[in-house]
């Protein structure tokens, strides 16, 4: 099944963001719709649902008065579907990002190699971000005028990363090119050796997107309820999950449980299960009272329900501003209700990301953290968690026009007694999985070597990982500690609590220690256990008499005359793993060869 992929590019005429889409268009030589209709056609029973989704997002802007000066583009190649959401650099950026960006799944953003990062590039980065879009690609453009300059590449790649530690940042991409001349859009250039990614395009047709998806948590709003004589069903765009028939689901906010008896899909064809972001329509095995606006989600799984929510807002009208005490029309998913801002915390500073918590109001195009009281609950998650179920518009009831786009930060909790905890971060809502890989193994074994090459490979691949080297930890978290085997066992259980930490985050961990005792390893294990966390055992067994030959700090020498005394291997105990996940030895190849078996057992 050919995926889409939704892209937002950003930038100002002048970065070249015409040329550029022009050059990805003609040199893939894609098969380019401008009508709609044509797209849907030709990608019935595919993407159909998507593109059916991203209709009928657009429909309802429309319906809602806003001119979104948004031009979306169609094109694909054999490997994959695109729609380009074009957003034109001048001041209503803003406005038109978060209307016409906020279902993509990658944001592409344009530096010109001469002039470098510039407070746009980095606003639109943070409104990429703040959209919750997983991906950005950093296209440092016209690499042809600054002589296709490494050095140049490297100084724009550092300033924009460390700008972007700042931001909740996604996946950064960085790609230099000139769309005039071609250079790395659609094949990669001779101009550039040194740069070892890959083309624009080539990554934009394998950049993964499906996990980017929520399926964990079962949301399908009501949009319609379809009535034709005994027959009930209930149609929506799924939000979030996997729904399949013979599940026990609940609907909010009656509470009525019931099971999914079928479902089936946009063409009436019945499916085996349904994810984001199909149409659908289900049917339950009861009859039951259930209206547009209504949500059906797993009974285990539900979002929140209350009357405070706490959201960052973006203004999007000329014709007035947002103030506390304003009273709105607010739509949530299917639901619409009113509502009343009854604070403004602050406005935020997107060239700065300096929040201004004196402000008074908001006019366009200006973000800032609201409270809103609502007058029907809303069913809701955050939008970090769900862009659908997450987001929501306001709406002037004098104009009909819509004023604001929202998205939720959580429940207000200082008004609706939910504590933090509920809405603290869970480990499957984080983009990464983290783990933990433990090298065990005696000095000169060759830890640190494999170790090293794992965690260039697997970041290469785009993939957080972070060495925990014993011997650079003992200069630090470890400075107090020495070679005693309690001083060893406490290294060996600091180590093991930060791997955890770290792989709870999402982050791999690789632990290069000796850990010559099993219990002090065996310990870690166990946390990790515990903690629901992949431990994975390495154990380089390189003999001895190899160790001792390599020596390459002369440790080994000075412990057989004696100089060090409790050395691992010469008078200290080095008890080898009984059941390691995986054994290295020297004749197994060369570092970056054994890393790559590591990596393939991660997989
Ligand atoms: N007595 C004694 N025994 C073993 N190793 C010694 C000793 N004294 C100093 N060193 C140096 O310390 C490095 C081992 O540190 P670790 O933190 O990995 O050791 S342990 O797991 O806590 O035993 C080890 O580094 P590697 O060669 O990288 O393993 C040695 O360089
Ligand atoms: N797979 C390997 N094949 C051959 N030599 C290796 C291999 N791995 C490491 N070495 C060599 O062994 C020495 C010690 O490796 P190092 O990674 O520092 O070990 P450790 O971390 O276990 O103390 C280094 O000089 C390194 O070049």
């Amino acid at each position: 099944m050919t995926q889409l992929l939704r892209l937002a590019t950003a930038g100002s005429v002048d970065d070249g963001k015409s040329t550029l889409i022009g050059r990805l268009l003609h040199d893939s030589k894609a098969v380019l719709s401008d009508q709609l209709e044509a797209v849907e056609r030709a990608s019935r029973g595919e993407d159909g649902p998507d593109l059916a989704l991203l209709t009928d997002g657009l429909r309802a802007e429309r319906e809602q008065g806003i001119t979104i000066d948004v031009a979306h583009r169609y094109f694909a190649t054999p490997r994959r579907k695109f729609i380009i959401a074009d957003t034109p650099g001048h001041i209503q950026y803003t406005r038109n990002m978060v209307t016409g960006a906020s279902t993509a799944d990658l944001a592409l953003v344009l530096i010109d190699a001469r002039k470098g990062v510039l407070e746009q590039s980095r606003r639109h980065a943070f409104l990429a971000s703040l959209l919750g879009i997983p991906h950005l690609v950093l296209c440092v453009n016209k690499m042809d005028l600054v002589d296709h300059s490494q050095q140049r590449f490297d100084e724009i790649r550092a300033e924009f990363s460390s700008f972007a530690m700042k931001l909740d940042a996604p996946d950064l991409t960085f790609i230099p090119v000139s769309a005039l001349r071609g250079d790395n859009i659609v094949h990669r250039s001779e101009n550039m050796p040194w740069y070892e990614g890959t083309s624009l395009l080539h990554h934009l047709e394998e950049v993964h997107v499906a996990s980017d998806r929520n399926l964990i948590d079962v949301r399908l709003p009501v949009q319609y309820v379809i009535r034709d004589g005994d027959f009930r069903g209930y149609a929506g765009t799924v939000a979030g999950g996997v729904l399949k028939p013979g599940d026990d689901v609940v609907v909010l906010p009656s509470g009525f449980t019931s099971g999914i008896e079928e479902i089936w899909g946009p063409g009436g064809e019945p499916e085996e299960e349904a994810f984001t972001p199909q149409a659908v329509t289900v049917r339950l095995t009861d009859d039951l009272d259930v209206a547009r606006g209504d949500l059906i989600c797993r009974p285990q799984n539900r979002p929140h329900t209350g009357q405070d929510v706490d959201a960052l807002v973006c203004w999007l009208t000329e014709q007035s501003t947002l103030e506390p005490g304003a009273r709105y029309a607010v739509q949530h998913t299917t639901r619409s209700t009113r509502a009343q801002v009854r604070q403004l915390d602050y406005r935020l500073d997107i060239n700065t990301l300096h929040r201004d918590t004196g402000a008074k109001s908001l006019s366009l195009n200006e973000i800032g953290r609201i409270r809103l009281r609502t007058q029907q609950p809303l069913l809701f998650d955050a939008y970090r968690r769900n862009r659908t179920t997450g987001s929501f518009i306001l709406v002037d009831e004098d104009t009909n026009n819509t004023v604001a786009a929202g998205m939720i930060t959580g429940p207000d909790v200082a008004e609706s007694a939910v504590t933090w905890v509920s809405t603290a971060v869970r480990r499957e809502q984080r983009r990464t999985r983290g783990a933990t890989v433990w090298f065990t193994g005696l000095s000169g074994s060759g830890k640190s070597s494999v170790a090293v090459e794992l965690e260039r490979r697997l970041v290469a691949a785009g993939r957080p990982a972070y060495l925990l080297d014993g011997d650079n930890l003992r200069h630090g978290l470890n400075a107090d500690l020495g070679f005693s085997a309690a001083d060893r066992a406490e290294n060996v259980r600091r180590v093991g609590e930060v791997a955890r930490l770290f792989a709870d985050a999402g982050t791999v961990s690789i632990a290069s220690l000796i850990s010559p005792y099993r219990a002090d390893r065996e310990r870690v294990r166990q946390v990790h256990r515990e903690a629901g966390l992949t431990f994975v055992e390495i154990f380089v067994d390189t003999p001895l008499e190899t160790c001792e030959a390599r020596d390459p700090k002369g440790l080994y020498a000075r412990a057989r005359a004696g100089e060090i005394t409790g050395f691992t291997g010469v008078d200290d105990a080095y008890e080898a793993p009984r059941d390691p996940d995986l054994v290295l030895r020297p004749d197994m190849g060369d570092p970056g060869q054994m890393a790559a078996m590591i990596v393939d057992l991660l997989d």
